[in-house]
């Protein structure tokens, strides 16, 4: 808050164009934020200090030089706040409207204008007609309220602690109306007369309870006895004293309803955050319970939630994140992850966007020690990456240790990769044993497949790696490039085979279309020779006919 002015004036610079006319603000932008948290100051002296000059006379005029110049301060913000409401522009259909002359007709006709022209009205004319010590002619200021209002909902959707916030929030809420009380006490008990009875304010003429000081703290102190429901208060005495303490017993139950409300929605909210963060522990707990589940088993799932907790470890990360849109989530994945997952030999010499399609794809993990991540002969699902702690490659009687793993290392890419000679196939070649609490992250064989089918380079790194290691291990079949060389023989052989096909399929293709036309050739010669045939015979018909009758 104390920057502010120095902000106030560099971003006022920055935002005051040439010509002043032209200003408009964007609600969206800091110097909005700011001048919002500046005016909390002018609203809430208004709502504190007018109640209180009213009330306690001698504070009011004591002070009153301070008052008159506090006062107009005031005022003139409250002006320039009508301003920059005015120049402050909104949103049609998602673009800024920076059209003066329509902000201002919309600000004309908005209700807003009518309360912040009615909290501005110099009613302080009326000190003409009651005298300056009439504080309560400025009762109008109150109603600038809204823009309190405004101002605190900003900071609790801007601030990281909304919780603390709201709690604060509502706490001074409640001190504003013990305030308020106080002063409504200690002017009952000037009505009354002070020192009267037992419940009212003592005699001022008393020097105990003379100084200015002690007038207000007795009062707040008395105001906060009731309205906490403490009670030990005395005995009202009046019908007025009656009346003030049962409307303050009712204002206190609501006040302590509200109070033990928004704890009890603090309360809740924690625990919804820390069940997003961390997998819900009371589930897995009742879960637990019923099953007859072995108490070693327990203590070590118990040891895993202690770890996630103390260490605020977030597993669930993917899950909350999945809440933005796709960029702002992969922005956010690579910020946080980029630099562990550069760290990682195989993706250091990778392209960023190879990076940022990864970087989604990681799964947070947590194991605990003596843990094992896999285990030889298992099928492989998954590598892993590490991001803390240290892992060793263990042997099968669990004891030998071929290989310690540690940071930026990474594992079980050899049964997702398809190696081509991998005796043990998609099958886990050791056993990989947690030493202490390890961070991975995983990464699903489809997602990696799909992932390296667009990087064929960072592709055949892996899989050179995972040849060393199967080489080391003499789990890779020596004649696997022999092996490669004739499956390509053996490949390219059929290729051959199956063009000479084709030219086969064409040449029988032309031989049955010349057959056809040949066939049909042939029939039209038979056709041709049965009807020469059939002409003759009847020429020999009409011959035989004609000769008969000579
Ligand atoms: N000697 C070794 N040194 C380092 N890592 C190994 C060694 N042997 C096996 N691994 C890793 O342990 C993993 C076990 O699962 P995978 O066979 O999928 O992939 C294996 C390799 O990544």
């Amino acid at each position: 808050m104390t920057d502010h002015p120095h902000f106030l004036l560099s971003t006022l610079h920055h935002h005051f164009p040439l010509s002043w006319k032209e200003w408009v603000v964007d609600p969206a932008e800091q110097f909005y934020y700011v001048w919002l948290q500046v005016m909390i100051f002018p609203i809430v002296y208004n709502w504190v200090i007018i109640i209180l000059r009213t009330c306690f006379t001698t504070i009011g005029v004591s002070y009153l030089p301070v008052w008159l110049t506090l006062d107009y301060l005031s005022d003139l913000m409250y002006m320039v706040d009508m301003i920059i409401t005015v120049h402050t522009g909104y949103l049609d259909q998602g673009i800024l409207i920076k059209d003066l002359t329509h902000l201002k007709k919309r600000y004309l006709h908005s209700k807003h204008f009518l309360l912040d022209l009615a909290s501005l009205l110099p009613t302080d004319v009326l000190y003409f007609v009651f005298g300056i010590q009439t504080p309560l002619v400025r009762i109008n200021r109150l109603l600038r309220m809204p823009r309190l209002d405004e101002a605190l909902d900003r900071i609790e959707t801007r601030t990281s602690y909304p919780n603390t916030f709201r709690i604060s929030k509502l706490m001074i809420y409640i001190f504003v109306l013990i305030h308020w009380n106080a002063c409504f006490y200690f002017a009952l008990s000037s009505y009354v007369g002070c020192g009267s009875d037992i419940w009212v304010y003592p005699n001022v003429s008393d020097p105990e309870f003379a100084s200015m000081r002690r007038q207000y703290f007795y009062c707040f102190w008395f105001s906060t006895l009731i309205l906490t429901t403490v009670g030990d208060v005395p005995q009202p005495q009046r019908e007025e004293e009656y009346l003030f303490m049962t409307a303050d017993l009712l204002i206190a139950v609501l006040v302590f309803a509200s109070v033990v409300g928004n704890v009890g929605d603090v309360i809740v909210s924690l625990r919804d955050r820390d069940n997003v963060f961390f997998p819900n522990h009371e589930l897995v707990k009742a879960y637990l319970r019923s099953h007859l589940i072995s108490k070693e088993l327990n203590q070590r799932i118990n040891n895993w939630y202690q770890h996630l907790y103390i260490n605020k470890k977030i597993i669930r990360e993917n899950e909350i994140l999945q809440q933005l849109p796709i960029h702002l989530r992969t922005e956010i994945a690579v910020s946080v992850h980029l630099p562990t997952l550069s760290k990682v030999t195989i993706f250091q010499s990778c392209e960023k966007s190879l990076l940022e399609e990864l970087v989604l794809k990681l799964t947070p993990q947590v194991f605990s020690p003596g843990e094992y991540v896999c285990r030889k002969g298992d099928v492989g699902h998954e590598m892993y990456i590490i991001t803390d702690g240290k892992l060793a490659v263990v042997a099968d009687d669990g004891v030998t240790e071929y290989a310690v793993l540690s940071e930026s290392n990474f594992f079980g890419e050899i049964s997702i990769l398809n190696i081509k000679g991998n005796k043990s196939g998609n099958r886990r070649t050791a056993n990989i044993r947690s030493i202490g609490y390890s961070d991975l992250f995983s990464l699903s064989k489809e997602d990696l497949t799909d992932v390296l089918s667009e990087f064929p380079a960072a592709k055949r790194h892996l899989e050179e790696k995972g040849r060393q290691i199967l080489t080391k291990m003499g789990m890779l079949e020596e004649t696997g490039e022999q092996e490669e060389a004739e499956a390509e023989k053996v490949e390219s052989k059929i290729n051959r085979l199956e063009s000479n096909l084709e030219i086969l399929q064409t040449k029988l293709a032309r031989l049955m279309v010349e057959l056809e036309s040949s066939n049909h050739k042939a029939q039209a010669r038979m056709e041709q020779l049965e009807w020469e045939l059939g002409d003759a015979a009847c020429g020999d018909v009409w011959l035989n006919l004609y000769s008969s009758r000579l």
